[in-house]
């Protein structure tokens, strides 16, 4: 469970970028953040993911205060809680399947990615994490012969080969056509209800949040002004955003 209260961010010398969010999610929660643009959304996403650093505010996750822990604990934490950005990084010239054990710059030790050490558990770990997002017959292809979709699908089954239990993703269907887009979206909700994983994405384009979110956060001018569960949005909820 990940409990934020009063999260702030202030950019060194410069603006105040967020301003005391709070928010609750449970596993298996489905969380789109939604807001104009410059609002703060991936601000928030690389808070929450620690990639950014924090003003103010208390972090809790699985019950531990991660703010107040040291070095190790929020490398932990870093590993548990899996950055997806709009692109995601993937070594062009490797194969899908060597991307995936070799890990994320956020998520795997820089030792690990430059070794490219592999134990035969993350092998077998691996491939059945790609077999089961349908990426079976990608697994061989070098990653820059990935389509957009498969790309973003094998990102996921690299952050869940590294251990993640909860994925914020940054515009993750932005540029894909609605069909590749429904293939992400349809297996980050199939992680949240079927292995209680926590997804928190920022859908702001389309109607994607109202389609997949369980729970659907608003953001303007970097204050959260909409908690409301995952529908339709009224035209005066819209306007706050
Ligand atoms: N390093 C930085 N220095 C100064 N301002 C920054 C920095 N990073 C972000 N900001 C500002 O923080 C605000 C929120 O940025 P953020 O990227 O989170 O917005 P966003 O909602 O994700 O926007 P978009 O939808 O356009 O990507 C913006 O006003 C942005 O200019």
């Amino acid at each position: 469970m990940l409990r934020i209260k009063g999260l702030s961010k202030r950019i060194p010398g410069g603006p105040k970028v967020l301003h005391d969010i709070s928010f609750e999610a449970y596993e298996g929660d489905f969380i789109a953040v939604k807001g104009s643009s410059g609002s703060g959304k991936s601000m928030l996403l690389k808070c929450l993911a620690l990639q950014e650093s924090w003003s103010s505010g208390t972090y809790m996750f699985n019950g531990k205060d991660v703010l107040k822990e040291g070095w190790l604990a929020k490398q932990k934490v870093k590993q548990q809680v899996a950055y997806l950005e709009e692109k995601p990084f993937l070594y062009p010239e490797k194969t899908g399947l060597k991307n995936v054990i070799i890990g994320s710059v956020n998520q795997t030790p820089a030792w690990r990615r430059w070794t490219g050490m592999v134990r035969n558990d993350d092998y077998m770990g691996a491939m059945d994490l790609i077999e089961k997002r349908g990426l079976l017959d990608k697994a061989h292809t070098k990653a820059k012969h990935l389509s957009g979709g498969e790309r973003q699908r094998m990102a996921v089954a690299r952050a869940l080969v590294h251990g993640a239990k909860v994925i914020v993703a940054d515009e993750p269907v932005s540029g894909l056509d609605p069909h590749a887009a429904d293939a992400v979206l349809s297996e980050l909700k199939a992680l949240c209800k079927n292995e209680g994983l926590i997804v928190i994405a920022v859908l702001h384009q389309g109607d994607w949040a109202e389609r997949y979110a369980d729970r659907i956060l608003g953001l303007n001018a970097g204050k959260l002004v909409l908690d409301v569960y995952g529908r339709r949005l009224t035209e005066r909820e819209k306007m706050l955003l």
